[in-house]
């Protein structure tokens, strides 16, 4: 039984906010240059960083460039590339995933293996590789299997399970990492974690936002370490308002 959205408890005056992307702030779509921002979403990102402080983070399996491409005035500082990326003030401070790896040849494995099925796509990522079945979820054994022989070719690289896709991304990289090194500046040090997220990759963050003191939100459905959950991103876009209109 999921617990109702009304038992999170009100957004702390003092978090450090931290957000997922795909699932959470945006519905899940066909493919990921087709997801849409809700009306209000860039507006009510940038209230929330003003309310906090400029404690308010972007936390997500994307790359920092795609991420500016659907929300291009966010303000905050953003942990792209499952946290093997960071930029804060606008600046990108970290761009490194500590694995030498050949990426031209990773994606061309990838895309050779998976030739001779179109409806998998494939996803060049800058730290990886991302195989996505949800034009034809049939193909998920296929794609474990590829990307399953991609690690085992790949030392340093890590199997990322997602929603319907598998990705490689590097053994170093991880959201919890990325939770940790922004708690420890500011504006973020000192504040209380809050974490939101809808997948596999949020729920070591979840873990550790709740480690220190804070608390995370499960959106959607599925098993989680979060203490809260909500039942998708408009459930959480309404949470953020109230937020706001208490700080009225
Ligand atoms: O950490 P996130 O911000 O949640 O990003 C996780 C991955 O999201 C994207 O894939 C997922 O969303 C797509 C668009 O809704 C969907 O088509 C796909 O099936 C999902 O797996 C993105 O493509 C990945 O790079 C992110 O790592």
């Amino acid at each position: 039984m999921q617990p109702p959205a009304s038992s999170v408890p009100d957004l702390p005056a003092n978090a450090a906010l931290f957000l997922d992307f795909d699932g959470c702030l945006v519905e899940i779509a066909p493919r990921p240059d087709a997801v849409v921002i809700p009306p209000g979403l860039p507006e009510r990102l940038a209230r929330l960083h003003g309310r906090l402080g400029g404690a308010v983070a972007l936390v997500s399996g994307r790359d920092i460039a795609d991420l500016r491409g659907f929300l291009p005035d966010f303000p905050g500082a953003i942990a792209g590339s499952h946290g093997a990326e960071l930029s804060l003030d606008g600046q990108l401070i970290q761009k490194t995933h500590g694995v030498d790896l050949d990426l031209d040849s990773l994606h061309r494995a990838a895309a050779a293996a998976v030739a001779d099925s179109p409806a998998i796509l494939v996803e060049r990522k800058p730290h990886g590789v991302a195989l996505h079945y949800r034009a034809d979820p049939s193909l998920r054994p296929v794609v474990e299997e590829v990307m399953a022989q991609l690690a085992d070719a790949h030392p340093g690289m890590v199997l990322q399970p997602a929603k319907m896709a598998v990705e490689l991304r590097p053994s170093g990289a991880g959201k919890d990492g990325a939770l940790d090194r922004l708690m420890a500046v500011p504006p973020f040090a000192g504040r209380v974690p809050v974490y939101a997220g809808d997948d596999l990759t949020d729920e070591v963050a979840m873990a550790h936002a709740q480690a220190h003191g804070g608390f995370g939100i499960k959106i959607g459905e599925g098993e989680t370490v979060a203490h809260h959950r909500m039942s998708d991103p408009a459930a959480l876009a309404r949470w953020l308002d109230g937020a706001l209109m208490e700080a009225r």
